[in-house]
């Protein structure tokens, strides 16, 4: 078992925005978390890493509770939120914010995803390795954002809209290698994403969230038998 939510509640300052989210991700699951603009899905994950705190409910990693633990504790946990258009360093180059990274996270041994793997797994970035973080495409600046959350060892990756800013191509090569880290490093992954069609084909799990109540939990067959829309 790697993530467990039960009953959250969760919100800023005295209002809350989830209620009663109840959740499970299995070792090396995908689950496709969709709902309209401002719905909570990224209320969820900062919950769940910390950003925001739990007002009721509990979250577990591998059983162990981690609601109420500084974020720095969850991270060492393997929990990793890439945020929507963020997460690299503008000014330093691709090298340097990977090797950055990975002297933090791949300390010591035992790491899952090493420096040069991140290059294999993400093979655009080879040829960017000199390029300035900021000067590059939005859709680049996502890729390298997502290679620095795999850096270390990776439990449950959280991750909000990968695909923004993404060609077509790039979009299932990037679904095609979360995929690949999930199911051969035994990695959990929540997707929030709008292209909801690119993001079911490597969902084990959906998830719709609709003014902060989970409306729908099913496997992909479940979701696949119903209109999703109709839980918008
Ligand atoms: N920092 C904040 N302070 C107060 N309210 C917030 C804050 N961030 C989000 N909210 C509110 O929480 C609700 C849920 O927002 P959230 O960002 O979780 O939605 P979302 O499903 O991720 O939407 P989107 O797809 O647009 O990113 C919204 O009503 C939003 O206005």
């Amino acid at each position: 078992m790697t993530l467990e939510a039960r009953n959250v509640v969760a919100g800023y300052g005295d209002k809350s925005i989830l209620e009663q989210v109840s959740f499970t991700l299995q070792d090396g699951e995908t689950l496709a978390f969709f709902g309209h603009n401002g719905a909570g899905k990224s209320t969820t994950l900062k919950a769940v890493v910390g950003l925001i705190p739990v007002q009721a409910g509990e979250i577990l990693l591998d059983g162990e509770r981690i609601d109420g633990m500084p974020i720095a504790d969850r991270l060492e946990r393997g929990l990793r939120l890439l945020p929507e258009r963020r997460g690299v360093f503008p000014d330093l180059s691709v090298k340097d914010n990977i090797d950055i990274v990975a002297r933090r996270n791949c300390a010591g041994s035992g790491s899952k995803i090493a420096r040069d793997d991140v290059y294999e797994l993400l093979p655009m970035l080879k040829s960017l390795r000199g390029a300035t973080a900021g000067a590059m495409s939005g859709g680049q600046q996502q890729m390298l954002a997502f290679a620095l959350c795999l850096l270390g060892s990776p439990r449950c990756i959280l991750l909000e809209e990968p695909s923004v800013g993404l060609q077509p191509d790039l979009v299932e090569q990037l679904f095609g290698t979360i995929r690949e880290v999930c199911v051969t490093l035994a990695v959990s992954a929540i997707l929030i994403e709008h292209r909801i069609a690119s993001a079911m084909r490597i969902a084990d799990h959906v998830m719709i969230i609709n003014s902060g109540r989970l409306v729908f939990r099913g496997t992909r067959a479940e979701a696949e038998t119903i209109n999703l829309w109709d839980y918008f």
